[in-house]
């Protein structure tokens, strides 16, 4: 990657230039991990959402066709019962502020995942970053994956997406290690309770909701019964306790036994959810930290802290090199 390249520039400032000067600020929703999605509703938080808003704008895949993907088409769709809760909606009104010809919303979308895992495992699972993902401007076919599915409706619908069982198993367990089922939108699987530190109604997948670690798993492995999907009182929707148990508990206890296996699964299945992209969109190289980055500098008088040229006229914009 050699500067300048429209692709890159800007998505490795957003995915590098993350604190101090000139940052952008997208990581700071997510960091820390446990950061609050609305100041108006406790009981929801950005991680868990923009994690989830990714997986739910990939799963209508159909990598056989080509078709689908992290495509943000997402933000068409939020109508659709596959798609409840205020989640889609607010963390692309969130990407908002971020996107431009640069960095599309697809691209975001992939960030925001990207940042939420590495913050909430304190940088054990860093996912290599590709740009170039392409917007969608219309909703794309339906099939998120609904808790109260078959063991057989969410292989299909993996397979579709292009992971195989032990894989749906895998990415299954590292989506369900943060966050938890809302009750004000799951009521059916977890009561609504009236509690002003969780207005949403959350119960946690397990007992750290705020960690990105395989304690998913090791409660699953020891029935300590926190997590809805696989011990709800409801039996129709323990989708996670018939996909856990789908190659006979073997991943899951593997993933249970070992927290640093839990971190590479998750980072291997995840960097592959997030370059599922139509067939006819090519992604960029993995972008790194570039070591030496070009700035504007007026010779009198640029702004003083963006240093922008008061004048744009060429002969007054002289390329300086910073370390970064
Ligand atoms: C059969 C597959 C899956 C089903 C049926 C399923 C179902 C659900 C349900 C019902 C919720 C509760 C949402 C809410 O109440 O707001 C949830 C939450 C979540 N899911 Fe999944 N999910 C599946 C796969 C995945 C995958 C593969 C990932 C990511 C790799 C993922 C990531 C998440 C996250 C991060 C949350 C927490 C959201 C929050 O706390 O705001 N899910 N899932």
């Amino acid at each position: 990657y050699t500067w300048p390249d429209p692709r890159i520039d800007l998505l490795e400032s957003i995915l590098y230039q993350q604190n101090g000067f000139r940052q952008y600020g997208l990581a700071f929703g997510v960091a820390p991990c446990n950061n609050q999605a609305s100041t108006l509703e406790t009981g929801r938080d950005d991680s868990a959402e923009w994690f989830r808003t990714a997986y739910h704008d990939m799963a209508t895949a159909d990598v056989q066709a080509g078709t689908g993907g992290i495509d943000a088409s997402i933000g068409f769709e939020t109508d659709r019962d596959e798609n409840k809760g205020k989640a889609f909606n607010e963390s692309i009104g969130f990407f908002i502020g971020f996107q431009s010809v640069r960095s599309s919303m697809a691209d975001l979308i992939a960030l925001g995942a990207l940042f939420s895992v590495g913050s909430c495992s304190n940088g054990e699972v860093i996912i290599p970053f590709r740009g170039g993902r392409v917007d969608v401007y219309e909703a794309g076919p339906s099939g998120v994956p609904q808790p109260q599915e078959s063991l057989d409706s969410h292989t299909a619908a993996f397979a579709r997406q292009g992971f195989n069982v032990t894989e749906m198993i895998g990415l299954v367990a590292c989506g369900h290690t943060i966050g938890g089922v809302h009750g004000e939108n799951f009521p059916e699987i977890v009561p609504v309770v009236n509690d002003s530190n969780n207005m949403a109604s959350r119960q946690d997948f397990d007992e750290s909701f705020d960690n990105f670690d395989n304690s998913v798993a090791t409660q699953f492995v020891s029935n300590s019964m926190q997590n809805p999907l696989a011990f709800g009182h409801n039996e129709t929707t323990r989708s996670d306790f018939r996909i856990f148990n789908a190659d006979g508990g073997e991943l899951i206890r593997k993933m249970a036994e070992s927290q640093q296996l839990f971190w590479d699964t998750c980072t291997t299945l995840l960097e592959r959810m997030l370059n599922t992209v139509p067939r006819d969109v090519q992604l960029t190289e993995v972008i790194q930290p570039i070591p030496v980055r070009p700035k504007i500098k007026h010779p009198s008088g640029g702004h003083p802290t963006t240093g922008h040229a008061k004048s744009r006229r060429v002969r007054d914009v002289i390329p300086t090199y910073t370390r970064v």
